[in-house]
């Protein structure tokens, strides 16, 4: 399969590079550092059962997936327009877009700039890259996407790069349910500057947690999107499981870059606004990340 990676990041570097080893012809779209050496000596694929240089082809060019068949699209959401115009006067039209994302709403953002098949992709996975062309794996891989024509072959191709994909038409649910996990982790996380384990040991975070989890359900219940409550103690579940986990906006905070809270708790707030549901407990949340950000950047 000719396979693009839109955002040469640490989800994108990871399938990527799975994929390339399975021997498909990938192409990374990413900054200028990391393009540079993955033409020089491959990229790094840093796992607890390897340690591999892959070759791929790199560019800053967009112009590059002209003849993709599959786009991993993998930028963070913030950056999902100005990435879905660069590849608008591109991509052939036949070419399915995979979105690999965090959040619900990247989908129909992406779909509402290019005409080709988008489909929503739940990611399961913790990685980083921990230097240019140096992609570090922390645990886990499975992806969760929605149908579309030809997946069967991409489920077997994926499956043979040791790619756990399951296709599910229900695959707006399974967003929503990491994104009501997001919305009880990440701000907190991020606030607190503490690791998961901690922070579900101090006296009323289930609790908030609760609130958040109670807010997002009713919020997904105003739209029409009957979902099943995840349970406490799954969603608690998720720090006996992650302890030292920080989430991934505490790391962008640290690394003083934009963090995705607006298409986290901040959808949720958004949503509830439109549809007349009080989101308090998320709001507080949002707009604590918010003076955050600012403050970083100031
Ligand atoms: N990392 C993880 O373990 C997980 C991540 N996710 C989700 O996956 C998505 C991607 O996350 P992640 O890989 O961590 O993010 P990264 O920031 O590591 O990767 C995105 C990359 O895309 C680059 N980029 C953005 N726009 C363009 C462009 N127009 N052209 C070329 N390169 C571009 C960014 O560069 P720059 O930074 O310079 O803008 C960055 O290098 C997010 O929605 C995240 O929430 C989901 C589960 C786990
Ligand atoms: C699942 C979780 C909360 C794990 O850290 C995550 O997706 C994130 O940090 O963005």
């Amino acid at each position: 399969m000719r396979i693009g990676v839109m955002g040469a990041g640490a989800v994108g570097c990871y399938y990527g590079a799975l994929l390339a080893r399975a021997g498909h012809a990938v192409t990374l779209i990413g900054r200028p550092a990391l393009v540079t050496v993955v033409r020089q000596e491959g990229l790094r694929l840093q796992r607890a059962d390897l340690d591999v240089q892959v070759a791929m082809q790199a560019s800053q060019e967009p112009a590059a997936l002209a003849d993709a068949e599959l786009v991993l699209f993998c930028v963070k959401s913030s950056d999902s327009e100005a990435a879905a115009r660069a590849l608008e006067d591109t991509l052939a039209p036949q070419a399915v877009v995979l979105s690999l994302q965090n959040g619900v709403d990247n989908p129909e953002r992406i779909r509402a700039i290019l005409p080709n098949p988008v489909v929503p992709a739940v990611v399961y996975v913790a990685t980083e890259m921990a230097g240019p062309g140096h992609v570090l794996h922390h645990g886990r891989g499975e992806l969760i996407a929605g149908p579309w024509e030809g997946c069967d072959a991409a489920q077997t191709q994926f499956a043979e790069a040791g790619i756990p994909l399951a296709i599910d038409a229900e695959v707006v649910q399974r967003q929503w349910q990491k994104l009501i996990i997001n919305c009880a982790y990440n701000a907190l996380s991020a606030v607190a500057q503490v690791n998961y384990g901690q922070l579900v040991q101090t006296e009323g975070v289930a609790r908030l947690m609760q609130d958040v989890v109670d807010e997002c359900l009713a919020v997904a219940a105003a739209q029409g999107l009957a979902l099943t409550h995840p349970g406490m103690d799954a969603v608690l579940g998720l720090a006996r499981g992650m302890a030292g986990q920080h989430s991934s906006t505490a790391q962008d905070l640290a690394r003083g870059k934009p963090t995705e809270i607006e298409y986290i708790n901040g959808h949720i707030v958004r949503l509830g606004e439109r549809l007349g549901v009080a989101t308090p407990a998320n709001r507080a949340l949002l707009v604590m990340v918010r003076v955050l950000e600012n403050k970083a950047v100031h």
